[in-house]
């Protein structure tokens, strides 16, 4: 984030480098740069006349507050404007029958992958909820969620720029008239990024990967159909997306291939928080978390036993894709592999 100080510092060409929308933000506000870019900021507001100043009512003093505001605005819209490391703390609340949770305090940090395991209708998605929103006591479960040992302010929990977590809900319906790659262009030109077409084509192979049938660039984005439409979200939030916190909801039923989903999704500085029904799943986290009756039973490390029946699950789950694929494409079905 940078201060009055560093903005001294910077060279016009140094600024844009660094900060490229503080360009519009200087043409916006009339400051003639033009031919100066190797002056820093201070130097080319001191070359404005009064005249010009006046003529476009720049205030001089006040131009490098804004612009500082604008540019912490732009990072926190764009979630860089933090790099340190993330941490997700979880203090107890209460089940569903008013008693309370019986654990002492959940901290959760970057490069963590936590599972959410329990029956239906538990408090799984409950839970995710309650992180999404940052929870202060004012939720069902009555929980408080402190994001990196702080409970945030209203205006952070309810801010549309607050990027802090990417959600993966269970339920995803496009209602835009707009094509793939349409769709792809306004998210990557929202979050500025610069080699714009290298990652549209590099999230819609990725969503490709993951989605059973094929769709296209230009396949509008309504006629996806359920497993396409998250295999495209989940490319697009593992290589758009810079949240610090990633909660998926039940990506087992989407129909796609959840290990490579799972994968592209996690990486050393995100938090990955995953409700599943999936032992598959389940064993891939660092951690599990048992709900129960809506509240958190019990929170177990995944052993190095588990690990074990972890590989032979997958070895099965090939089995049964292989099977499921041969039924799909019309073959009938022989055990190749001794199970
Ligand atoms: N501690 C709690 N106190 C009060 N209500 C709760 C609590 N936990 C969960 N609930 C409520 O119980 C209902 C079911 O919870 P939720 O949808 O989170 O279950 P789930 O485990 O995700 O179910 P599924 O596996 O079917 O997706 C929701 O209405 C939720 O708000």
């Amino acid at each position: 984030m940078p201060s009055i100080k560093q903005l001294k510092e910077l060279t016009i060409n140094e600024l844009f480098d660094k900060y490229p929308y503080s360009k519009d933000f200087m043409l916006d506000h009339h400051i003639p740069f033009e031919g100066k870019e190797n002056l820093i900021v201070d130097e080319v507001l001191d070359t404005i006349d009064e005249e010009h100043a006046e003529d476009q009512a720049i205030d001089v003093e006040k131009f490098k507050e804004q612009l500082i505001e604008y540019i912490n605005l732009m990072l926190s819209f764009l979630g860089e404007e933090d790099e340190s490391q993330t941490e997700v703390t979880i203090l107890p609340g209460f089940y569903k029958d008013g008693s309370r949770e019986n654990y002492d305090r959940l901290t959760i940090k970057s490069g963590e992958i936590i599972c959410i395991v329990g029956p239906t209708g538990s408090g799984k998605s409950r839970l995710l909820a309650d992180i999404e929103w940052a929870a202060n006591y004012d939720t069902p479960t009555k929980r408080t969620v402190l994001i990196n040992g702080n409970t945030l302010d209203t205006k952070e929990r309810f801010s549309s720029s607050n990027k802090l977590v990417a959600q993966l809900s269970q339920n995803m319906n496009f209602v835009m008239d707009l094509t793939v790659e349409e769709f792809l262009d306004l998210h990557a030109t929202s979050r500025l990024v610069e080699n714009k077409e290298d990652v549209i084509i590099s999230i819609f192979n990725k969503a490709n990967e993951l989605a059973g049938e094929q769709f296209k660039l230009t396949t509008p984005i309504t006629s996806l159909s359920g497993g396409q439409s998250r295999a495209l979200m989940i490319a697009d939030t593992a290589i758009l997306s810079k949240s610090p916190i990633v909660l998926i909801d039940e990506i087992e039923n989407a129909g796609i291939d959840r290990e490579k989903a799972l994968d592209l999704l996690v990486s050393e500085d995100k938090i990955v928080l995953m409700a599943t029904h999936d032992p598959i799943l389940a064993l891939m986290g660092d951690k599990r978390i048992i709900i129960n009756n809506g509240g958190i039973e019990k929170i177990v490390d995944t052993t190095e036993d588990e690990l074990n029946i972890l590989s032979k699950l997958k070895r099965l789950d090939r089995i049964m894709l292989t099977m499921r694929n041969k039924l799909r494409y019309g073959e009938q079905l022989e055990f190749e592999e001794e199970i």
